[in-house]
């Protein structure tokens, strides 16, 4: 039974679908914070949130049961992204679902502006009968400025083309064939556009080159009585820049949907002529609501359930055709994770990967992550697919992914090589037949050796009777060998070899002793990897 926390109110149809699902156990917590929203999300495997919660480091101090956080919205800026990748949680959004209320609310506060709609309607609830007061401006063949031309940005700039309003656009991804097709004029800056438009509104996140994106050197530029809207995020326009702007008359209009620290109930900007500000409205209609809701809760559910990772912005996403097509080489790149860090044994400061073969023309980091995920869960606790590429980087540790389309000996295989202290291991492996992983490479000799459960390895010169002498000593303590497989230097005995011996039952320390005490043997470990079949939590 999977348990889910709803932090903030959700439309109906999410706690619907919540309540549908087989398998899932829900609870409503609102307005949390503190300890008692760090012990809250202890209790539960996924949480679904909008931008009532804020999710900190401190929120998820200790907490080991939590998988998933999903943004009902496109903004995660209220959840610390880094602290939750640590923990190895992942975080995801429902972008898209809210895009066109968004769009319209923006359309909505620039029409409301320029007919003065707030102040009219509010002079008539004060009694008085005042239309030469709120002359208004006609929108058609005006110019508006649009920052950012994403999802929202380019639904603002069709229904501006469609109010007969010229656009001009800023994007750094914006290529001029996508402005052509768009309809609108694309420049290199913000401030080329500045002179040149009667609105501005901005549909970035708040980043910080989008931070103070209109301060008091930019109220120069402008076109005096330029408006201006912000349904994007707090801290875009500088506050103050707003408020001079509008006293010196540069602004001719100020429109805001978001702020910096919300909720917001104070500012000197709602109090002075030319404005119109909402509550954080711009993804509040029933359509957007109900959309980031059920999406919001399919995506924790899938990921619960499956382990299918969309629309992720802390880690490569994980469809249901991709983890099914790499299931199996998810496994042995975690099987080799596991095996190399036992094998290695020690602290390690460089990690190669190559992928070859079909698997080499799939997404790889995925496979990666699944790699760092083995080779980190013995000594780090929590490490898992999600965070261990952030925790591996944290301990300076070097990732490399190669990759080789070209098929060699195997359809697909997976090769890594961990380096450190001075020693390099490596080892390789592929699918045989139906879902049988398979160790083919240890330390450069090649080899076919059963990828799970406990493995005996052991280097040691190629001299007659060694195999016989490991056999001896482990049925002498009553221990099977359920298979077996040698590598070796060339074709010639006498050289290095390497051998591994998969066991029915654990290796007493005296054994290891014993077998340790052989001449010939030169290092052996006996390595600890999941039995056959058996698959992580994350995997399953
Ligand atoms: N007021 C509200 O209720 C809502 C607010 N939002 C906010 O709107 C923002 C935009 O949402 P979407 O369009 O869905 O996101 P998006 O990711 O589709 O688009 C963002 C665009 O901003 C561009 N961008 C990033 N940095 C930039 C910079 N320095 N200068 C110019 N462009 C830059 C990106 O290239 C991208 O095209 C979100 O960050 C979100 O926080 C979103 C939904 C509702
Ligand atoms: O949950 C909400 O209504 C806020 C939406 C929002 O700001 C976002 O999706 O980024």
């Amino acid at each position: 039974m999977f348990r889910i926390l709803v932090l903030d109110d959700i439309a109906q149809e999410g706690i619907d679908l919540l309540e549908a699902t087989k398998g899932i156990e829900y609870e409503v917590r609102t307005k949390l914070k503190g300890e008692e929203l760090r012990k809250s999300l202890n209790e539960f495997d996924g949480a679904i949130l909008r931008s009532g919660v804020t999710i900190t480091p401190e929120s998820l101090q200790g907490n080991t049961r939590l998988r998933a956080l999903v943004r009902a919205g496109v903004g995660t800026d209220n959840i610390d992204k880094p602290a939750a990748t640590r923990r190895g949680i992942v975080v995801m959004n429902t972008p898209g679902g809210n895009t066109v209320s968004t769009a319209e609310h923006t359309f909505a506060m620039l029409l409301a502006l320029s007919r003065n709609i707030a102040p009219a309607h509010q002079s008539l609830v004060e009694g008085r009968w005042d239309r030469k007061a709120y002359m208004g401006t006609q929108v058609a063949g005006k110019t508006i400025g649009i920052v950012g031309m994403g999802r929202i940005g380019r639904e603002v700039a069709s229904r501006a083309r469609a109010f007969d309003m010229k656009v001009i656009a800023f994007d750094p991804f914006l290529t001029d064939d996508q402005a052509e097709s768009l309809k609108v004029e694309r420049v290199d800056t913000v401030d080329e556009m500045l002179p040149l438009i009667d609105y501005l509104t901005v549909h970035t996140p708040l980043t910080p080159e989008t931070k103070g994106l209109i301060g008091m050197a930019q109220l120069d530029k402008v076109k005096p009585g330029l408006r201006v809207i912000n349904v994007a995020r707090g801290g875009i326009y500088d506050h103050d820049a707003l408020v001079k702007g509008l006293e010196s008359g540069k602004l001719g209009g100020v429109a805001l949907d978001v702020y910096e620290n919300e909720p917001c109930t104070d500012s000197p900007l709602f109090k002075m002529p030319g404005t119109c500000c909402t509550p954080h409205l711009g993804a509040s209609t029933e359509e957007a609501q109900t959309q980031v809701a059920v999406e919001g809760i399919h995506l924790l559910i899938n990921y619960l359930k499956t382990g299918e990772i969309r629309h992720s912005v802390n880690v490569a996403s994980l469809d249901p055709k991709t983890l099914d097509e790499l299931r199996s080489y998810l496994n042995i790149a975690h099987r080799l994770g596991l095996l190399v860090h036992q094998w290695h044994g020690g602290g390690i400061d460089h990690v190669r990967l190559l992928c070859r073969g079909v698997v080499a023309g799939k997404d790889t980091r995925v496979l990666s992550n699944a790699f760092c995920a083995g080779l980190l869960e013995r000594v780090v606790e929590d490490a898992n697919v999600i965070n261990s590429e952030m925790l591996l980087r944290e301990r300076g540790i070097e990732l490399t992914v190669e990759h080789n389309t070209e098929q060699g000996a195997f359809t697909s295989s997976i090769t890594v090589e961990v380096s450190g202290g001075g020693k390099t291991v490596s080892a390789g492996a592929a699918v045989l037949g139906h879902e049988m992983p398979r160790l083919i490479l240890l330390d450069g000799y090649r080899l076919e050796s059963f990828l799970d459960g406990r493995l005996f390895v052991f280097a040691h010169k190629d001299v007659p009777g060694i195999i016989g002498s490991v056999g001896t000593i482990f049925g002498n303590n009553g221990i099977n060998i359920a298979q077996m497989a040698v590598g070796r230097e060339g074709n010639a005995a006498g050289g290095d070899a390497i051998g591994v011996l998969s066991l029915d039952s654990d290796v007493p320390e005296a054994v290891m002793k014993e077998l340790m005490s052989i001449d010939a043997i030169t290092q052996a470990k006996l390595i600890e990897l999941p039995a056959a079949g058996e698959l992580p939590s994350w995997m399953s």
